[in-house]
């Protein structure tokens, strides 16, 4: 199982810098003063080094959105009940969800992908690739074992492979689980030597004393499992959980298949670090969509090195944030393709001094 895991991230190739070069003349011979588009021209060029040609457009798009438990939701870590991941799971499924409207609108279809879910779900519309029912409580033992975690990162691996041979063009990491912010915290602690009060937010919205908890939760997790900074798949496995580590696959296959991927907030970001972790190249295809309201994504996109889109102080989840980034994307895309000329509109360049 490993090979499998070493045989895509040996896949994954650095962005095409001929590609960024060209990017980088296109933009800076269209109609405005060079670097006016601010962050929107480090996307293009971002996009351009992905996809290998200066001017690329992406038709189908596609929201994967995982959905797994997490055992350290008896700890009182959340303010919403566990059975909430397989109630939301449905509607993700009726397509009455945020991220099924957001994803509608930015001309996206969302994928659900069972890779943990505690209860029972059927349905034709569901990827089914359940790992196990919901982890093992962190806080007592490992959240899953190492040969869990692998499985779980590699059915993201393959529903990327997935996506993509249907013909996505680019995607978006969304994903569900009650508990999972507990879970995000630690493997940012884990992995970045950050402490737990610096990395635990409020999640679905837990009060000043379900904190001071939440963050002794993550303490306890940490110091039981001893993870291994440099080893993300221990770290996945002892506190982190199933849909972290199957985004940490999707994330690489994404960049296998030379596909841009859409991060949405702070569990996408946890998978992120997980899957810069085992595959560092793997950055170079990752666009973070927002800033989470989640306390800890900031620093988590400081280390990752990436520089948000958005700053809205959304804290949904699900792959919201990534979807209402694709009007940005398709924006510069336009740009890209549609904008004329200093030359051919016969508008002066700047004056040399
Ligand atoms: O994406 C984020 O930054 C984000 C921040 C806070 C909460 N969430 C969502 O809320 C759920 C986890 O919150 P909690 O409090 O149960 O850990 C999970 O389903 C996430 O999708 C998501
Ligand atoms: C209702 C609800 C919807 C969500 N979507 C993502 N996380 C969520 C958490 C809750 C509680």
């Amino acid at each position: 199982m490993i090979s499998a895991l070493e045989e895509v991230i040996g896949r994954i190739v650095p962005a095409d810098e001929q590609a960024i070069l060209r990017a980088g003349d296109r933009l800076n011979s269209l109609t405005k003063p060079p670097g006016s588009l601010g962050r929107l021209e480090a996307l293009a060029v971002r996009l351009a080094g992905i996809s290998g040609v200066e001017q690329p457009s992406y038709g189908k798009r596609t929201v994967v959105v995982m959905a797994a438990d997490h055992g350290v939701c008896s700890e009182g870590v959340s303010a919403f009940p566990q059975e909430v991941t397989v109630q939301m799971a449905h509607n993700f499924l009726s397509g009455g969800a945020a991220v099924n409207v957001l994803a509608r609108q930015g001309g996206a279809e969302v994928k659900l992908v069972d890779i943990g879910i505690g209860g029972d779900l059927s349905h034709p519309e569901l990827i089914d690739r359940k790992v196990r029912r919901g982890t093992c409580n962190m806080a007592q033992g490992p959240a899953m074992s190492r040969e869990e975690a692998l499985r779980a990162i590699l059915a993201g691996v393959n529903v990327a492979e997935e996506a993509v041979k249907s013909g996505t063009e680019i995607l978006i990491t969304g994903e569900m689980g009650i508990g999972n912010t507990t879970a995000s915290a630690a493997v940012l602690c884990a992995l970045e030597g950050i402490p737990a009060e610096t990395a635990v937010g409020r999640g679905t919205g837990i009060d000043d004393e379900r904190l001071r908890h939440k963050i002794a939760v993550v303490e306890r997790a940490l110091q039981i499992n001893t993870p291994d900074p440099d080893d993300a798949i221990d770290v996945l496995a002892k506190v982190g959980g199933l849909e972290i580590a199957g985004l940490a696959g999707l994330i690489l296959g994404a960049a296998a298949a030379r596909v841009p991927v859409v991060l949405d907030g702070f569990i996408s970001g946890a998978a992120a670090l997980a899957a810069k972790a085992l595959a560092p190249e793997s950055i170079h295809y990752m666009i973070a969509s927002h800033v989470s309201g989640e306390q800890g994504h900031k620093l988590m996109l400081e280390r990752l090195g990436l520089e948000a889109l958005l700053d809205l102080g959304l804290r949904l989840g699900e792959g919201t944030g990534g979807a209402l980034c694709l009007h940005l994307i398709e924006a510069v895309c336009r740009i890209m393709r549609e904008m004329a000329t200093f030359e051919s509109a016969g508008v002066s360049g700047a004056e040399s001094r």
